[in-house]
């Protein structure tokens, strides 16, 4: 089983790129912020932790964590992001480990973990190549604001919180450029492959 480990800053097209590597490729695919969401659910290992952090403020009618208000605090705080992430990376990371296990052993051919962290949690340890993907941070601002309705100073905070170009560039093994249409992109990806 090959793994290929995607990584970049928010909004960069990760999941656009994990959707498509899916369909043609039939690539088992692994997102960190999605198990990131579910440990932290009512019952997750991290529910309770996060709360005792974060304060009961955060918890909404329906007992979930309110992920908007975490994010305002974390994004605006380098001090309660990295407690925050000391809670839910080791989840992050078992979880991960697992689902690797279990598809090698299913007889998984290829495997796609895309995680924002990626290099600062050493998923390469695991993964035979890690991709990053770029886009200039102008073109993120606006596809996030467009999409998600972020703001621009949200997307801002994030990219603060993020790798800077030279480190995601460093510790890559091939760079997928996002800028442009989507067809450049899967010509990329079909490069990407190859060299894998
Ligand atoms: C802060 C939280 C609650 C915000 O949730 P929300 O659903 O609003 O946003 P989402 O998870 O889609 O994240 C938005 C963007 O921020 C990035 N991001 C998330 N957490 C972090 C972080 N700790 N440091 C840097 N970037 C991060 C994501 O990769 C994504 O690009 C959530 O992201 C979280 O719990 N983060 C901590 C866990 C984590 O680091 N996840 C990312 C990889 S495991
Ligand atoms: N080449 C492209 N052209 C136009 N829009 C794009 C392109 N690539 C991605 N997008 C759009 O940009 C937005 C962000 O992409 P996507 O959600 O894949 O990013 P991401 O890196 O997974 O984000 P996050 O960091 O939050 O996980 C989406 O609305 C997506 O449809």
């Amino acid at each position: 089983m090959k793994i290929i480990g995607i990584t970049g800053g928010v909004g960069a097209g990760k999941s656009t790129i994990l959707d498509y590597l899916s369909q043609k490729y039939d690539a088992y695919v692994i997102q960190a912020d999605k198990i990131g969401h579910l440990v932290m659910e009512p019952g997750g290992l991290c529910y309770e932790h996060v709360i005792a952090l974060f304060g009961r403020q955060i918890i909404k009618n329906d007992k979930t964590i309110d992920r908007k208000q975490v994010s305002d605090v974390v994004f605006g705080n380098e001090l309660m992001r990295q407690s925050l992430d000391a809670i839910i990376h080791p989840a992050v990371k078992a979880y991960i480990l697992e689902e690797i296990r279990k598809q090698r052993q299913a007889g998984c051919r290829l495997l796609v973990i895309e995680a924002a962290l990626l290099l600062e949690e050493h998923y390469e340890e695991f993964c035979n190549n890690v991709w990053y993907i770029h886009t200039d941070a102008e073109i993120r601002i606006r596809r996030l604001m467009d999409s998600r309705g972020y703001t621009r100073e949200k997307a801002e905070s994030i990219i603060a919180r993020q790798g800077s170009e030279e480190f995601f560039r460093k510790h890559s093994d091939y760079v997928i450029i996002n800028n442009g249409d989507l067809k450049t992109t899967w010509k990329q990806i079909e490069e990407g492959i190859k060299l894998l």
